[in-house]
């Protein structure tokens, strides 16, 4: 049974659902790093909201960790480079907490409007502070939206909805999009000098850090208000303070700091400045949101092997995982069988689909040729890791689908460019379930890649398989299957036979002593 922890306070109904799936779960908050290392190794799954710090080092001691599920967008409390590196797949939950993170940018588009916080805190205090507290209307006013993706574009329908222009600075919108969201599309220097109101709903990138720079801040319209609901680090804080001091930005809003938790900031107590501590994402409904959704996709990827959402992966879904589940055993042992035989030669892979193998989703299919391929390599290689794996080894991997009618209903052909020219091996499924070699180096040969297999490359002649036979035989070796082709008659012929258990290297060299013997390998498959 899997074993998923829950690390971050997360709504109570995430365990319910891994338990009614099946799944092991301990939920344990507040852990400090070193507690959180002596006990990952014990789980599968790990679920995830913020302040659970992914990091190398955790992921080190993660031994049998397989996917992390972050309930919520924002990923960049995982390190995702080194989850890939170990094979673990890095989830998170797009949508869940959209509307409320869009609605939390307004009510602090608002707060910021009429400074509420400041004039509760007075009239609490009995000043009944009347005349102090004159604020704007956001009506037909413009709002700059930096970012125009899932929380943008429902922050630029609701400002619509409050009468209010959009400008939006986004590089990845296109101008039909911008029509259909009802926002203009501008770059950001025009969008710095339009508008009223600015609101950040980008990730943190080496591109968004500091967008809100000094120098952009002094690009802005005289009384422009601010607002961060996205990311700390987005908005340079120490320029933004001077901003606010000197009058040039009239209020400033963040829900998120680049040092979280912010307990110290100097912003706090600034006149005009407010702010929460990174609670976009709390309320109710988005928690339950966010929670269901992880613990249904950790579930799906522990049980049935669907994939949904994952940042380091292609998606996978619970409908294609068990069509596509045969084809990736078939794709993994045809890239262990070129992996193995060519090996180090490998520079480049392309995996080719015809007939139904054309209808699925590829992606998976040419990460299980990697995986199988690289294998050779790393006991620890997976779909996750293999195709970083290949491209730090500078592999060319391509991926061909043809609409042809073939010789077989359906087929993978994975083809390895070496030196020595292309090196093509191609198998189909027996009855849609059964991986099945049929093709090996241009030979056609019909056998099940499994367990302990020898590899024989020999000249096409009489008596060659009694000699074999009878050497095997001596060795105490027993013979499995036997799977033979040949290129021609007295051409190259390839013998694959699969032996019970591993044959010594004094075997396979008497074999290579036989007549005709051109090469011989012994396999291994799972
Ligand atoms: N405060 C919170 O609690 C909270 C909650 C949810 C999400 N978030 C954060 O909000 C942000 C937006 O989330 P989302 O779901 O809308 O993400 P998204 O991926 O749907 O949208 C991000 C948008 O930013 C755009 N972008 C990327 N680089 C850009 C650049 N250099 N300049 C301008 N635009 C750029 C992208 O094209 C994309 O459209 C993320 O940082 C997320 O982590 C915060
Ligand atoms: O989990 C939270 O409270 C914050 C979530 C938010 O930052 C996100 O990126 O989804």
């Amino acid at each position: 049974m899997p074993k998923v922890l829950i690390s971050d306070k997360m709504d109570p109904r995430a365990a319910a659902i891994f338990r009614e799936r099946g799944i092991e779960v301990d939920e344990i908050t507040g852990q400090t790093p070193e507690e959180l290392k002596a006990i990952i190794g014990q789980y599968d799954g790990l679920a995830i909201r913020s302040s659970t710090k992914v990091t190398k080092d955790i992921l080190d001691a993660a031994t049998n960790l397989k996917v992390i599920g972050r309930a919520g967008i924002g990923v960049d409390n995982v390190d995702i480079p080194a989850a890939s590196a170990k094979g673990v797949i890095v989830m998170n939950t797009p949508f869940g907490n959209s509307i409320t993170t869009a609605e939390h940018a307004i009510a602090l588009m608002f707060a910021l409007a009429r400074q509420l916080p400041e004039a509760n805190a007075q009239t609490q205090q009995g000043l009944w502070p009347k005349n102090g507290f004159m604020g704007v209307e956001v009506t037909g006013k413009t709002l700059g939206l930096i970012g125009a993706g899932n929380i943008g574009s429902i922050v630029a329908s609701r400002a619509l909805g409050l009468k209010m222009k959009v400008v939006a600075f986004d590089p990845f919108l296109t101008p039909e999009r911008a029509v259909e969201m009802g926002v203009e599309k501008a770059d950001l220097d025009t969008l710095l000098a339009k508008a009223d109101f600015i609101t950040l709903h980008t990730p943190l990138t080496d591109q968004t850090r500091n967008i809100l720079s000094k120098e952009n801040l002094a690009k802005t319209k005289k009384g422009v208000r601010i607002i961060n609901c996205a990311r700390g680090g987005l908005v340079d804080e120490a320029a933004l303070k001077e901003a606010l001091d000197s009058g040039h930005v009239a209020g400033a809003a963040l829900d998120v700091f680049a040092t979280e938790p912010a307990k110290e900031s100097p912003l706090f107590g600034t006149p005009n400045f407010i702010c929460t501590p990174h609670l976009g994402a709390s309320t109710d409904e988005a928690q339950v949101n966010v929670a269901l959704q992880v613990a249904e996709q950790l579930s799906d990827y522990l049980l049935d092997g669907g994939i949904t959402n994952a940042l380091n992966v292609p998606s996978l879904s619970a409908e294609e995982a068990p069509k596509l589940k045969p084809y990736m055993a078939l794709a993994e042992e045809l890239g262990s069988l070129v992996g193995q035989l060519e090996g180090d030669k490998i520079q480049g892979v392309s995996v080719e689909v015809e007939g139904h193998a054309a209808e699925l989703n590829q992606k998976p299919i040419t990460a299980a040729v990697l995986a199988g391929l690289m294998r050779v390599y790393s006991d620890t290689v997976n779909m996750v890791n293999a195709p970083f794996l290949a491209k730090e080894r500078g592999l060319d991997v391509r991926e061909v689908r043809h609409d042809r009618e073939g010789d077989y209903q359906t087929l993978v052909r994975v083809t390895v460019k070496t030196e020595a020219g292309d090196k093509s091996v191609a198998g189909t499924l027996f009855g849609n379930a059964q991986p099945r070699l049929v093709e090996l180096f241009g030979i056609k040969v019909e056998a099940d890649l499994a367990g302990h297999m020898l590899y024989i490359v020999n000249q096409d002649a009489p008596g060659f398989i009694g000699r074999l036979g009878s050497t095997l035989g001596e060795a105490n070796v027993n013979i499995g299957t036997f799977h033979l082709g040949r290129r021609n008659q007295g051409g190259e012929a390839v013998l694959l036979l699969s032996v019970d258990g591993a044959v010594s290297e004094e075997v396979l060299a008497d074999i290579c002593k036989l007549t005709g013997v051109k090469t011989v390998k012994l396999l291994r498959f799972a």
